[in-house]
């Protein structure tokens, strides 16, 4: 049995399905959980860390139900959304509470060591009052981990913090997957999952639409239909040229006054590759190349769409 165990999981709010019939088995190293706003990423990691209860369905973290069985937790490490740290006390103290709440034999040790790993040595006796929001994160990760879990659940871990942060967290979230973790962690950035990732599940409106390797997961994102915007000299025979190879499925001019041309691509990286080289071959000077509708939604709405062809 996996780590994490989600069998016919839905949760609803009244009328809003935030899961829906999810099933799905997480085990060593890191998984990234990809999705909108609003997908159903935080009632995930809420379902499994205990603190809501599926309507339907069951989960299993460790082969324990998280909602009924508090020894879940010896073996379960949590980063939430938001602040969680208090400012009047020192790092250590905060993570030295934690450890004793959790029955951590050597809790002075422990508190240390993690402290370390975080890279708060040096300012573990600073009121985090005065922390930076990296710095809290990491206070927050260091009270996840003292107890040394084999299950890490984060919420979104790199929302707010500087690229030299968010590259010392990923390097951190990757060597605790190698060291047989179970790590999920929940992103909206694709780009941010892929590079701590062997896995990634994307979640759409509720529901697992995909999930695979971080390569695969980015093809199928990129390469999807989109329209695209073509601006330029003699850009209509250019549009007449994809359309002639089957790179396009239709070509429209815009409305009066508009000089670009819009073209419907069944996959996008291949429109991509032929733009520029057949631009040449038929003399277009092209000013303009631009996807429309390329927000993340879009990218998300055709998951659904390809999910459905699918039957899933
Ligand atoms: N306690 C609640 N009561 C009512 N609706 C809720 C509750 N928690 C979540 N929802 C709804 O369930 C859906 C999924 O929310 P969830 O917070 O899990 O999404 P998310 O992917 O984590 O998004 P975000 O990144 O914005 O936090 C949303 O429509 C949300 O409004």
């Amino acid at each position: 049995m996996s780590a994490i165990e989600f069998d016919g999981v839905s949760k609803w709010f009244g009328d809003t399905v935030a899961l829906s019939d999810v099933t799905v088995s997480i085990g060593a190293g890191v998984t990234g959980l990809l999705g909108h706003n609003g997908a159903g990423k935080s009632t995930a990691l809420a379902v499994l860390a205990g603190g809501t209860r599926p309507s339907q369905g069951t989960v299993r973290v460790l082969g324990h139900d998280p909602h009924r069985d508090p020894q879940v937790h010896r073996g379960l490490g949590i980063v939430a959304d938001g602040e969680a740290t208090w400012g009047h006390a020192t790092a250590r103290a905060q993570v030295e509470f934690l450890a004793r709440q959790r029955g951590v034999a050597d809790h002075r040790s422990a508190t240390r060591r993690v402290l370390d790993r975080v890279g708060l040595t040096d300012a573990a006796d600073r009121r985090v009052g005065g922390f930076s929001k990296g710095m809290r994160q990491r206070v927050k990760l260091a009270q996840a981990l003292v107890h040394d879990p084999q299950v890490l659940l984060l919420d979104e871990p790199l929302n707010g913090l500087d690229p030299a942060q968010r590259r010392a967290d990923v390097d951190l979230l990757a060597a605790l997957g190698r060291e047989g973790r179970t790590v999920l962690v929940s992103s909206h950035v694709l780009s941010e999952v892929e590079r701590m990732a062997q896995r990634v599940l994307v979640v759409v409106n509720g529901r697992l639409v995909a999930e695979g390797e971080p390569a695969g997961i980015r093809e199928l994102l990129v390469d999807r239909p989109r329209t695209v915007r073509l601006e330029g000299e003699r850009v209509l025979e250019l549009a007449g040229l994809l359309l002639a190879r089957g790179l396009v499925d239709s070509v429209r001019r815009e409305g009066a006054g508009r000089p670009g041309v819009l073209v419907q691509a069944p996959r996008a990286v291949a429109l991509a590759e032929a733009v520029p080289r057949l631009a040449r071959e038929s003399g277009t000077t092209l000013r303009r190349v631009e996807g429309i509708g390329e927000d993340l939604e879009s990218v998300f709405a055709h998951l659904v769409r390809a999910a459905r062809g699918a039957g899933r």
